[in-house]
């Protein structure tokens, strides 16, 4: 029996998989835990689904290893770096000494024969090289941005060079998961978004074709962990550069400008420009985007507070926090919550709203497993239900 069927079974004994698809359709997923057997099928798991995870050596990808070390249904059977390869995991992150893992391989050893789905934690550019010579039955999470341009030209602009995989750049589906769920149930290849992108697509989407905000008047601030910028070695990131100070960077120019832009553009199904300058704050990980807007004529900040209230009532990790409560990075930490809230400016129509998530959990790594629970057929949450870190 394939893994995709013996996970089916689970469901079907349970009597709760096709219950459960019908429920993804009305995209009722925050009341899943009490109408799902899910515990049931997750004691009768046999972690039967065998997943690769490319660059297991970085942060995205040690990442992924805390979430899947809890999953009931995948298995992590292939794990790769490029220094590092041939190394142990406990050598590279002695805090997993203990953990029963493979060592890590490099990309051209490894045996893909033997899973069923890979994420795809590896720099721009290199993703859409090696996935071309991968199997055409893996189900694919690409973390990098390779594929997340649906314009070659757009990618060719703002990435400096020509696209090398561009048939797969076709197939690819933007995986915001809250707002494509259904296309990425039936996806192959998924193009995990942007940690700047998910923190500002997750509140202003659900605005844009509301008639709610000017769509020529956006103004966004976004402040990164430095873990945003991986565990590779660069001056910039230097204690001495990074510690007791802030810095902008890409100002006009950030790579993450055309993937929202794309995104809202699609959403209000007209042209959206964006202001856009990302900060580098002294925290490892973490995000908060402050997002300045024009309100249209006769609209109130409790009516875009309505609109975002109403549209993510039943999601489990996107929430509009009530009254004049602060989004805080702290309280998302480790997890793969979005916190949001919306507040009047002193300037009258205009609304400001603040967004956080950890950039490596909802902006890498816990979307992309919550976006692999979807192509897999799998309850979304399953392997994401831990609380934040705090304090
Ligand atoms: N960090 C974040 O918050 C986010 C990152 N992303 C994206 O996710 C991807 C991974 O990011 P992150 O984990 O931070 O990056 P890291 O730099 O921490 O890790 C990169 C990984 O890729 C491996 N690698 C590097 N070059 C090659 C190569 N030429 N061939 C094969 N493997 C290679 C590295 O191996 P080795 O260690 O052996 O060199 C390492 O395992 C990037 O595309 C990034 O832009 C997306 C959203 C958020
Ligand atoms: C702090 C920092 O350097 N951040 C990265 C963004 C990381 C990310 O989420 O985006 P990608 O997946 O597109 O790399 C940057 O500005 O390039």
């Amino acid at each position: 029996m394939s893994s995709m069927a013996a996970l089916r079974s689970i469901f079907m004994d349970g009597g709760c998989f096709s219950r459960f698809q019908e429920e993804s359709k009305s995209l009722k997923i925050r009341k899943m835990p009490t109408r799902f057997s899910v515990v049931s099928a997750a004691q009768k798991s046999d972690k039967s689904i065998k997943v690769g995870i490319l660059g297991a050596s970085g942060y995205t990808g040690v990442e992924l290893i805390r979430f899947l070390a809890n999953h009931p249904y995948f298995d992590i059977s292939l794990m790769t770096a490029d220094r590092k390869a041939g190394q142990s995991i406990g050598s590279v992150f002695p805090h997993l000494i203990t953990q029963d893992l493979p060592d890590l391989v490099a990309v051209k050893d490894a045996d893909f024969s033997t899973v069923d789905a890979v994420f795809c934690c590896l720099p721009h550019g290199t993703t859409q090289e090696i996935i071309k010579g991968l199997p055409s039955n893996l189900k694919i999470v690409d973390l990098s941005a390779d594929f997340r341009l649906r314009d070659i030209n757009d990618y060719g602009e703002w990435y400096g060079q020509p696209h090398k995989a561009t048939e797969l750049q076709k197939e690819a589906v933007y995986g915001l998961s809250e707002i494509y769920r259904k296309k990425i149930q039936n996806a192959r290849l998924v193009a995990n978004p942007g940690c700047y992108p998910t923190t500002v697509l997750l509140p202003l989407v659900p605005l844009m074709n509301s008639s709610l905000i000017a769509l020529d008047n956006i103004v966004i601030v976004s402040n990164s962990g430095v873990s945003g910028a991986g565990r590779s070695a660069k001056e910039a990131n230097l204690y001495t550069e990074i510690s007791e100070g802030i810095f902008s960077y890409g100002i006009t120019r950030h790579r993450h400008v055309p993937e929202i832009e794309q995104e809202l553009s699609n959403a209000a199904n007209s042209n959206v420009t964006i202001s856009f300058t990302p900060t580098l704050m002294p925290m490892s990980r973490g995000m908060q985007s402050t997002i300045n807007i024009q309100m249209a004529p006769g609209v109130s900040v409790e009516d875009l507070k309505q609109q975002l209230s109403r549209f993510y009532e039943n999601e489990e990790f996107v929430a509009v926090l009530p009254d004049n409560q602060a989004p805080h990075t702290k309280y998302v930490q480790g997890s793969n919550a979005c916190h949001i809230n919306v507040f009047p400016d002193r300037i009258p129509g205009r609304a400001i709203i603040i967004s956080v998530i950890d950039n490596l959990v909802k902006g890498a790594s816990g979307q992309a497993l919550q976006n692999l629970n979807l192509m897999m057929g799998i309850p979304e949450n399953t392997g994401l239900k831990c609380m934040p870190l705090f304090p």
